[in-house]
């Protein structure tokens, strides 16, 4: 979620950057054109009064301004269209067009305007809508060309004007096809970013998700943890964390198949993940062991929402198809809460000592520091936890299995096990 909204606001930045970026070479383009037209009437080529070429100039520069600055300002999100494209060149065919029909004697070097106006159209334009502008430029052209020849008081020349419109007509269909072939690849490229767009986010999401069950892997819960400690480093930022074990889920897998095994933590995951309060995550670590981090949460709350994640399991009822039975289980949790400046590895080894001691209380239970602190056999439990190597040793079946159709839940197996020496 944080990421998307990143990702977001770098999207519309660069989008911003570029939108400013394309509206500055047009006023670069608008002003180059303010000089020739100064440069023209200095030569004496335009006979406009100082009032009439100072009024253009200047309208062309606030013109040439106020884009960019819309755009800086973010003015432009308002918009429709936040690229202004439509109006940019509006604004700049309006201000060629009227230089072309009061100006004859620039008419035909103006025309190079028109080519940049549809130049700039080019890179925003859909190919469908690029040959209307060019009709238009086309027609924009016409009635410049009929109002400066009627202000004319020389002979018109003519071939001379078939020759400036050829060049008008060639050129703007000339344009118009390379733009359609810009458009093309235009359309080619954003198709493959969208694709690239689509492929990195899986290859993210891949990352840091278990592929199983989709939930946090345990590269990114070490991250996860990782930010807790600094926060927790810096100030009054209390979290725990909680390991989560299954309780005999290997008789699932032995009984009903692997199949069933991985729907159960599927099952289980969903679970867990929506016992948990949304500011909470959760993570597998690896086969039936989940870990959930509890933001901002004291021991005694981490032992209450601990416990109502323990009923939610409990409570579950997985439905395995083919006529099976339906599946119910426990689990064990152990918790542990960060002490300050303690290593991510310590905090974690003191929820596995947890689990351990929860294990050994005869399971589908919480064990918490407070337990093991108070506890006789806590010291045998550390011990013993933290020197095991080989996995622990599986006691009798007690995997509650129910029938489907909602008959009375019966024990797979109803071996009746002593129960262990209990802590809790
Ligand atoms: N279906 C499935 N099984 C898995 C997966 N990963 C691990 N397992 C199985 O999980 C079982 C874990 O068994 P144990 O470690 O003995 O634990 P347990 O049976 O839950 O017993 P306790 O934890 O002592 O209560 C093993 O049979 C693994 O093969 C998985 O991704 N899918």
């Amino acid at each position: 979620m944080e990421t998307d909204i990143l990702a977001q606001q770098h999207t519309l930045l660069l989008a911003q950057q570029l939108r400013l970026r394309r509206s500055l070479m047009a006023a670069g383009a608008g002003l180059a054109n303010s000089s020739v037209i100064f440069s023209a009437w200095w030569l004496g080529y335009l006979d406009w009064s100082s009032l009439h070429l100072t009024s253009y100039i200047a309208i062309t520069c606030l013109v040439c301004l106020l884009f960019p600055l819309l755009i800086s300002s973010r003015l432009n999100l308002r918009f429709r269209d936040p690229s202004l494209t439509h109006a940019q060149i509006s604004w700049h065919l309006l201000l060629t067009v009227y230089a072309m029909a009061l100006a004859p004697d620039l008419r035909s070097l103006l025309v190079i305007n028109l080519f940049l106006i549809l130049l700039f159209a080019v890179f925003r334009y859909t190919p469908r809508r690029l040959p209307w502008l060019a009709a238009a430029m086309g027609v924009c052209y016409l009635i410049a060309l009929v109002f400066s020849l009627s202000l004319r008081s020389s002979p018109i020349d003519w071939r001379y004007e078939w020759l400036v419109g050829q060049v008008v007509l060639l050129g703007i269909i000339g344009i118009s096809l390379i733009g359609g072939e810009i458009a093309g690849l235009r359309a080619a490229l954003k198709r493959r970013n969208t694709h690239l767009a689509e492929a990195m986010h899986k290859i993210e999401e891949l990352a840091v998700t278990d592929e199983l069950t989709g939930l946090y892997n345990r590269r990114h819960l070490l991250r996860i943890l990782r930010r807790q400690k600094g926060l927790s480093d810096r100030g009054q930022y209390d979290f725990s964390i909680g390991f989560i074990d299954l309780d005999y889920f290997k008789q699932i897998n032995d009984t009903f198949g692997h199949d069933a095994g991985d729907l159960t933590l599927q099952k289980v995951a969903a679970t867990i993940r929506a016992s948990l309060r949304d500011v909470d995550y959760v993570a597998r670590l690896g086969g039936e062991e989940f870990v959930i981090v509890l933001a901002q949460t004291s021991p005694q709350a981490a032992h209450q929402i601990a416990e109502r994640l323990r009923q939610d399991l409990e409570a579950l009822i997985i439905h395995l198809e083919d006529e099976r039975p339906d599946i119910m289980l426990t689990a064990s949790i152990g918790l542990a809460s960060y002490q300050p400046k303690e290593s991510i590895e310590d905090l974690m080894r003191r929820a596995d000592q947890a689990l351990y001691a929860a294990k050994e209380c005869g399971r589908n239970c919480i064990i918490d520091e407070a337990d093991l602190a108070t506890s006789p056999l806590a010291e045998q439990i550390k011990e013993t936890a933290s020197s095991c190597t080989e996995p622990r040793q599986q006691e009798a079946a007690v995997v509650f299995v129910a029938e489907p159709a909602s008959t009375q839940q019966q024990p797979l197996e109803t071996d009746q096990v002593e129960p262990p020496a209990r802590l809790c």
